[in-house]
């Protein structure tokens, strides 16, 4: 059952009824964004563009509190965990505490522009970007959670028949609310300096700009408060803007968004990486890394400088023989840790810091060498897929002219800047790794793998003979 909407003239009342102040700003309708915050009226340096009382925001804490009024909530919650931060204190339940946020999610826009939202052709058009994956996963994720909580819920009859309404005769329409509200979610989560992930009803309406006029804040009664930025003037009418995220990649901007600012001053991209199939280190490498391994590289459009960092790549390039050692050691209270070992130091702690580790030893610059080779390889994968996707006609799609121009607008612009970045990146490699290959330790490295393998073939071809003896 789809939530009836409200119109957005009912806002200011709804606001004052639930004491959110916003007395120099209002909600309206900005092209191409949806809605957006303006200003309207005088400014007074001394009054928050907006105040919202902590009461309103809403995050794991405040679900916390709320399931102790309400024991139906508390079950639910009890069962399915904090994944219904948003969906059930939302809901129009005939059971449990209404709440200021059951109306205020009837302000909030019927679909988001994030690629889970897209169709499957239109995310068909994503093929060779670094969401591809990215989303491939989330879509399998999103729908394992949402199995799981339906599954978790459904010894809980009075939540059954409202979390879940069977339209169609399927649970289809059920999967595509759960995830409009995991876009819901992505898209409006602020980070509050004191309460952390939270919803804020208003401050949530605010659009993103790299040039942003204003920024959300905590004050001393928790309220959280909308701040014109000191260095910014806002004219009457102007839009206030805040930001998502400079140095967020355009992948990232359009993943939670639905949106890529071109306007962006760092373009940046993160892939992930695989260990060598032959290392036979590589699986506790995997399981002592911990974090995702990836490769992320950025340019900055003002400088041009670029940059790449990937601290799994040096742990990729380091083996055995180099000095790298994992061992399994008994800790105080019995149990049993795996040790990463350098050169006989336990660096198990530090094991995101390979460059800095190998520093000093006279193989640092071979093994930059392999990092580097690594790395160029991987863009250069991605690369060569990216650019055989550009082309529409390679894609298998039903209906191009089915697609939203704004799914096709963002598809290309993302691939634009990836292969541009990629491109640019590759080359800046390719610098680094002949600079490596005329260093004097690799060159006599390299040298003495020459003189080994000529020996070699010196020796496999006197042993001719007693071969074919
Ligand atoms: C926090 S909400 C802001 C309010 C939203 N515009 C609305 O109508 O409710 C974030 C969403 O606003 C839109 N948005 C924000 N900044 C934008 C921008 N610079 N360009 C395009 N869309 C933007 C995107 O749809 C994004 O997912």
């Amino acid at each position: 059952m789809a939530q009836p909407g409200l119109p957005i003239e009912a806002l200011p009342a709804w606001a004052l009824l639930n004491g959110i102040a916003f007395p120099h700003v209002k909600v309206a309708n900005i092209e191409g964004k949806g809605f957006g915050v303006v200003r309207d009226g005088e400014l007074k340096p001394e009054v928050p563009l907006m105040t919202v009382p902590n009461s309103l925001v809403l995050n794991v804490q405040t679900v916390d509190e709320y399931a102790k009024e309400d024991k139906n909530f508390k079950q639910l919650l009890g069962a399915v965990g904090h994944h219904l931060v948003l969906a059930s204190k939302t809901h129009q339940a005939p059971v449990g505490v209404s709440n200021p946020w059951t109306e205020y999610i009837k302000f909030l826009p019927k679909t988001v522009l994030v690629p889970t939202l897209w169709t499957e052709d239109e995310r068909l058009l994503l093929r060779g970007t670094s969401l591809e994956s990215a989303v491939n996963a989330k879509m399998t994720a999103i729908t394992a959670e949402f199995d799981a909580v339906r599954e978790a819920a459904s010894s809980l009859p009075i939540w059954n028949d409202i979390l879940w309404p069977y339209e169609d005769g399927n649970s289809s329409a059920s999967l595509r609310r759960w995830i409009l509200l995991d876009a819901l979610y992505r898209s409006r989560v602020l980070e509050l300096p004191k309460s952390g992930e939270s919803m804020v009803p208003c401050i949530d309406m605010i659009n993103h700009s790299t040039r942003a006029s204003a920024y959300y804040d905590e004050n001393a009664k928790d309220e959280v408060v909308l701040l014109p930025r000191p260095d910014s003037s806002i004219s009457p009418g102007e839009e206030v803007t805040i930001s998502y995220g400079d140095a967020k990649p355009a992948a990232e901007m359009l993943f939670s968004y639905g949106f890529i600012d071109p306007e962006a001053t760092v373009e940046s991209l993160v892939l992930p990486l695989e260990p060598f199939e032959d290392d036979p280190l590589a699986k506790a490498k995997l399981f002592a890394f911990k974090d995702l391994p990836k490769v992320l590289v950025a340019r900055d459009k003002g400088s041009s400088a670029v940059s790449w960092n990937s601290p799994f790549a040096y742990l990729m390039c380091v083996n055995e023989e180099d000095g790298l050692d994992f061992r399994v050691l008994q800790d105080s209270v019995g149990g049993r840790q795996l040790r990463v070992f350098w050169r006989e130091e336990d660096v198990t702690d530090r094991i995101g810091d390979f460059e800095t580790l190998i520093q000093n030893y006279e193989i640092s610059t071979l093994i930059k060498l392999r990092v580097v080779t690594v790395v160029q390889e991987r863009l250069q994968q991605q690369l060569e897929r990216a650019q055989s996707f550009a082309d529409l006609a390679s894609l298998p799609i039903g209906d191009v002219d089915l697609m939203r121009d704004e799914c096709r607008q963002a598809a290309s612009l993302l691939r634009r800047i990836e292969t541009d970045l990629l491109e640019v990146v590759i080359d800046d490699l390719e610098k680094e790794r002949r600079m490596l290959l005329a260093d004097e330790n690799v060159v006599a490295y390299l040298g003495s793998m020459e003189t080994a393998e000529s020996d070699l073939v010196g020796e496999e071809a006197s042993n001719e003979p007693d071969d074919f003896s």
